[in-house]
C-alpha cells in the first residue's frame, strides 16, 4: 500500500515517527512535507497529500497538524476525499467501517507517539463495510459532483 503524507511544523515530529513506523512494516510512504519545524501553513501541505490520494498516486494519505483540525479541513475539500480526524482508536476503525475514509488526520499537539501508532494501525487494518455505508458515502459523492457543476 502506497501512503502519502504531509504535515505542517506542528505535526512534523509525529509524522516522522509515524513514517518512520510504517515504513518498518514495510509500507510505500511518500512524505509531502513539510521537513523541518519552521512555520508553514498547513493547506499546503494538507492538499498536496489529499491531491495525491485523489488521483491514485496514493492509495491511502496520512496528514498531521498541530490538532489536525485545519490540516483536515483542507484535506475535505479535495473530490473524491473523506478525510478523518481522530484521536482514539475506536473512531479510527469505525471511520474505515463506515466512512471508508481515505485520509487519516491526527494532531501532533494532541496525541502521543504510542496512541498515534495505534491509531495508524488501527486506521490501517480496518475494511470497509459496504451496504447501507456505501449508500451514505454516495450520497456525499452525488453533492460533491454536483457542487462541482455549479
Ligand atoms: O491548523 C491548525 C489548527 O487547526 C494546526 O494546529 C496548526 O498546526 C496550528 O494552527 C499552527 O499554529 P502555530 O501557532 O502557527 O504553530
Amino acid at each position: 500500500m502506497r501512503i502519502a503524507m504531509a504535515s505542517d511544523h506542528g505535526g512534523f515530529e509525529l509524522k516522522e515517527i509515524v513514517k518512520e513506523y510504517l515504513v518498518g512494516q514495510g509500507y510505500e510512504v511518500k512524505d509531502m512535507g513539510t521537513y523541518n519545524t519552521e512555520s508553514v501553513d498547513y493547506p499546503d501541505y494538507g492538499l498536496k497529500a489529499a491531491y495525491e490520494v485523489a488521483s491514485g498516486r496514493a492509495e491511502r494519505g496520512i496528514v498531521i497538524c498541530g490538532t489536525g483540525i485545519g490540516i483536515s479541513i483542507s484535506a475535505n475539500k479535495v473530490r473524491g476525499i473523506r478525510c478523518a480526524l481522530c484521536h482514539d482508536v475506536y473512531s479510527a476503525e469505525m471511520t474505515r467501517a463506515h466512512n471508508d475514509s481515505n485520509v487519516l488526520a491526527m494532531g501532533g499537539r494532541v496525541v502521543g507517539r504510542d496512541l498515534a501508532l495505534r491509531i495508524v494501525q488501527a486506521w490501517i487494518h480496518s475494511d470497509f463495510e459496504g451496504g447501507r455505508h456505501a449508500r451514505r458515502i454516495d450520497k456525499i459523492t452525488e453533492y460533491e459532483n454536483n457542487v462541482e457543476k455549479g
